[in-house]
C-alpha cells in the first residue's frame, strides 16, 4: 500500500505511449514504471508492489523475450510472493506459457482490452492479499502451550501465566465456561512440569454417579461393597507422582469435599474399605465452570476447601471475547479435518467468514471443532460455506462488514449524483469531486444504468 492507502502496481513497460495509457487506466493504484530489469528491481525494492505487470520485450532485447524472462527470474528470486502478470503479443502464446511455467502469475495479449486487464490486475491483487492473510495466520499458529491454538492477548498472557505455574507444586483451578479449554491447559501445564513423564489422570466429578465418586476418588479395598470383588486403585493413586486433574469441582457432593480437603492438605488417603493411609504424591489440578464464590455463600461449596484449590485461579476467557481468535481457530480445525477426512478444502467463504465472526459460540472451542469438522463433510467445493456451517447469527445485519457499508455508501451517493445532475456524467463526477474516467468505473462496478429514465434505487 502507498502512502495514500492505494495499492502500489509495478509496470515494466518502455513504450512511453503504452505507459501513459496505462498510468492513465490504473488512476485507481499507485502506479510505478520500470522501462528495464535493472529499474524494475530497484522500483520492486523500493515500493514491495504486490503485483506486477511485465512486458516480455526489454531492452536491450525488445524484440526477443531473454531479458523479459531473466527480469521474471530476478523478481521470483527477490520476492517470491509477487504476482508477475506477462504482456505479450498476440502471436507469442508459447512464450507466454513459458513465463507462467517459469512463476508468472498470469498473462495477457496487447493490444490491451481494459476490462480483462482490469480483471486479471484485481485477482492478483485478491491472490496476494488472501496468500498474506495465510502466512500471517501460519506465523499464529505458533503458541508457547503445547495443543493450544491462539493469538488472543489475553490468552498469550494466560499462556505465560500457566508457564509460570508448571514447574511448582501449587494447586491451580481452571474458571471457564464450558468448552473454553481448561482441560487442554491441565494438559499444557502437566506437560510442562517436572511431572511430565508420570501420568495424566482426568476426573469428571459432574460425570461420576455421587454413590460412586468417593471409590473412584480413592480406591477400594476388596470385599468394602457387594461387588467390590478385588482391591481396585482409585484415580489419585493412579496418578502418584503425576498431575489429577478434578473436572467439574464444582459437582463435587458436599459430603465428598470434606474428604478431598484432607488429602489435599495431609496428602494421604484411605481406600474405601481400608484403614491404611496411603501417602499419594500428586499435583492437583482443578476446573469449573460453576462460580465457587457464590456457591461458598449460599453453602453449597466449602470455604476452606475453595481457599485450598484456589492458591491460584487462571479465568479463561470464552471464545466470543478472544481477539481474532474465532477464524485462527476455525482454520485450525478446518485444516486438520481437511487433513484427516481426505478432502481438498483451502479455505472458508468471505460469507462463512462473517459468519464465524458473527456468531457468539456459546459452545465455545468444543462447539466450533464439531461445527467445523461437519462442514468439512458437508461442503461441496473447495470452499466451506456460509451454509455448510448453518450457524444461527441474530446481529449479521448489524455487523455488516465495512467494506460493505462503503459500498452501499458509493452506489447511494453516485445514484443521489445521477439523479440530481440529470444524468450530466461531468456536473455528477464533479458533483462527487472525482474525475469522470473514475465516475465511468464506478457506474460500471456498481452496475447503475444511464439514461433519461434512470430511477435512482436508493
Ligand atoms: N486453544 C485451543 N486450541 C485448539 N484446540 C482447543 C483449544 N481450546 C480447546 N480446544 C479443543 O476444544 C475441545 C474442548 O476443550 P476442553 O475439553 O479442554 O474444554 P473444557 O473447558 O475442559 O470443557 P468442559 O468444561 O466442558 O470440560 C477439545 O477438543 C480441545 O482439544
Amino acid at each position: 500500500m502507498s502512502k495514500n492507502n492505494k495499492h502500489t502496481l509495478l509496470i515494466i513497460e518502455d513504450d512511453r505511449g503504452l505507459q501513459s495509457q496505462l498510468r492513465w487506466h490504473f488512476e485507481d493504484y499507485e502506479t510505478v514504471f520500470a522501462e528495464n530489469r535493472q529499474d524494475a528491481i530497484a522500483a520492486l525494492r523500493l515500493h514491495e508492489s504486490p503485483v506486477v505487470i511485465q512486458d516480455l520485450g526489454l531492452p536491450p532485447d525488445q524484440d526477443g523475450v531473454d531479458e523479459g524472462f531473466k527480469c521474471i527470474q530476478d523478481i521470483l528470486r527477490m520476492s517470491p510472493t509477487t504476482k508477475i502478470i506477462v504482456m505479450t503479443g498476440k502471436t507469442d502464446h508459447d512464450n507466454a506459457i513459458r513465463a507462467v511455467a517459469m512463476g508468472a502469475y498470469d498473462y495477457y495479449e496487447k493490444p490491451v482490452d481494459p476490462q480483462t486487464l482490469d480483471l486479471i490486475v484485481q485477482r492478483a491483487f485478491n491472490i496476494f492479499e488472501l496468500e498474506e492473510e495465510n502466512r500471517r495466520l501460519a506465523r499464529l499458529q505458533q503458541t508457547p502451550l503445547e495443543g493450544l491454538v491462539t493469538n488472543d492477548p489475553q490468552m498469550l498472557k494466560i499462556c505465560r501465566m500457566l508457564e509460570k505455574i508448571s514447574p511448582t507444586n501449587v494447586t491451580c483451578t481452571l474458571l471457564g465456561e464450558s468448552g473454553t479449554g481448561k482441560e487442554v491447559m491441565a494438559r499444557a501445564i502437566h506437560h510442562l512440569s517436572p511431572r511430565r513423564n508420570k501420568r495424566f489422570v482426568a476426573i469428571n466429578c459432574a460425570a461420576v454417579p455421587e454413590n460412586l465418586i468417593e471409590s473412584e476418588l480413592f480406591g477400594y479395598e476388596k470385599g468394602a461393597f457387594t461387588g467390590a470383588g478385588k482391591q481396585t486403585l482409585g484415580k489419585v493413586e493412579t496418578a502418584h507422582e503425576g498431575t489429577l486433574f478434578l473436572d467439574e469441582i464444582g459437582d463435587m457432593p458436599l459430603n465428598l469435599q470434606s474428604k478431598l480437603l484432607r488429602f489435599l492438605q495431609e496428602r494421604v488417603i484411605e481406600r474405601v474399605g481400608g484403614r491404611e493411609e496411603i501417602p499419594v504424591d500428586v499435583r492437583v489440578i482443578c476446573a469449573t465452570n460453576k462460580n465457587l464464590q457464590e456457591m461458598v455463600d449460599e453453602g453449597s461449596f466449602r470455604e476452606d476447601l475453595y481457599y485450598r484449590i484456589c492458591e491460584m485461579t487462571v479465568e479463561i476467557p470464552p471464545l466470543r471475547t478472544r481477539q481474532g481468535d474465532k477464524v485462527l481457530l476455525a482454520r485450525h480445525f478446518m485444516l486438520k479435518f481437511a487433513k484427516e477426512h481426505d478432502q481438498k478444502i483451502k479455505g472458508f467463504t468471505p460469507d462463512a467468514v462473517q459468519s464465524i465472526e458473527c456468531y457468539g459460540w456459546p459452545g465455545n472451542i468444543r462447539e466450533m471443532e464439531n461445527k467445523i469438522k461437519r462442514a468439512v463433510i458437508m461442503a461441496d467445493g473447495k470452499h466451506i460455506t456460509r451454509d455448510d456451517l448453518g450457524l444461527i447469527t441474530d446481529g449479521e445485519d448489524l455487523s455488516l462488514n465495512l467494506r460493505q457499508v462503503r459500498q452501499e455508501a458509493e452506489r447511494h451517493a453516485i445514484l443521489r449524483a445521477v439523479a440530481m445532475t440529470d444524468n450530466n456524467i461531468s456536473a455528477a463526477a464533479k458533483l462527487l469531486g472525482i474525475t469522470r474516467p473514475t465516475f465511468y468505473d464506478l457506474i460500471k462496478k456498481h452496475d447503475i444504468p444511464l439514461g433519461s429514465n434512470t430511477v435512482p434505487n436508493l
